[in-house]
């Protein structure tokens, strides 16, 4: 029954990390690249930077641990201000000065991410969320309408409280949900061209990946820290009915180059 099969919309997700947002060149560079995207659109955006700038002025330690914040009762405020507050407000703003519709969502907000607290294994991460569910549907509607979501990296649990969730992860487990209405593409995009054979090297660019290739890096030590979460939110990602994963640039999201991601 192939023939009868409906064409899905095509929408594109694109998640931007820390290093991007805090200065403003290349926020502003990526928000005019991100307005120049035709059709459906979602941003995610990190802020890990600065929650650890702004937690080292009020005196508070940041500790990452596998790529994720350990985040006790007062990192929880400084990530809430600055996720949900400080970096989303000025991406949204932005983008409403060059015609584009945003609307800043928090998890919190129309429960469009519920999460559970990490249990506590070998590690206890304090108020981080595991992503339970994304409101699809709600967020599909909002896209029909013509508002292009800003999520931040916030979920809720449901019972007043706010769980702090990273943002690769937050940008995966929305294409995801999406990709039941959509044709979804997930970029993410940072400040390197893409994964790399030689981080030194920016012209090493690896441009696909496999799951086993990645295992056979990681264990070689060429892929490490913060790219290890991208990578695994990726190939989930793929695997869940994500049309294309890029992993490229800041600058060149509207362009071919960086890691396309195999099943
Ligand atoms: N093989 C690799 N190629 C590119 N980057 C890598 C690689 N291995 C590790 N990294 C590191 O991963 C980082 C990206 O992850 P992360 O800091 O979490 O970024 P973001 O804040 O954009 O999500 C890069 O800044 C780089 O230092
Ligand atoms: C639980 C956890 O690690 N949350 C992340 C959320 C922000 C984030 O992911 O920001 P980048 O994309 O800039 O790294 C953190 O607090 O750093």
């Amino acid at each position: 029954m192939t023939g009868n099969k409906k064409v899905r919309e095509k929408l594109t997700v694109i998640k931007v990390g820390g290093k991007i947002v805090e200065e403003e060149a290349t926020l502003c560079k990526l928000l005019d690249d991100f307005a120049a995207i035709d059709g459906y659109k979602v941003l995610v955006h990190g802020g890990g930077r600065s929650a650890t700038k702004l937690a080292a002025q009020l005196g508070i330690e940041s500790k990452m641990v596998n790529g994720r914040r350990i985040t006790d009762a007062e990192t929880l405020k400084v990530v809430t201000m600055v996720y949900g507050g400080l970096v989303n407000k000025n991406i949204v703003a932005g983008l409403q000065a060059r015609g584009v519709n945003a609307l800043g969502l928090t998890g919190a907000d129309m429960n469009v991410i519920r999460s559970v607290k990490r249990p506590v294994k070998e590690v206890d991460y304090g108020f981080v969320g595991d992503v339970k569910q994304v409101d699809g549907a709600f967020l599909g509607e909002l896209i029909h309408k013509g508002v292009v979501p800003v999520m931040a990296p916030l979920t809720h649990d449901g019972n007043g409280n706010m769980l702090n969730t990273n943002a690769d992860t937050i940008a995966g487990e929305t294409a995801k949900a999406l990709a039941e209405q959509f044709d979804v593409t997930l970029v993410y995009c940072f400040e390197k061209k893409g994964v790399l054979r030689d981080e030194n090297d920016d012209d090493s660019v690896i441009p696909q990946i496999t799951p086993d290739e990645f295992r056979q890096y990681v264990a070689d030590g060429v892929i490490q820290g913060g790219m290890i979460p991208k990578l695994e939110n990726s190939f989930e990602a793929i695997n869940a009915g994500v049309s294309e994963v890029v992993i490229t640039l800041a600058s060149a999201i509207n362009a071919t180059g960086g890691t396309r991601i195999k099943k």
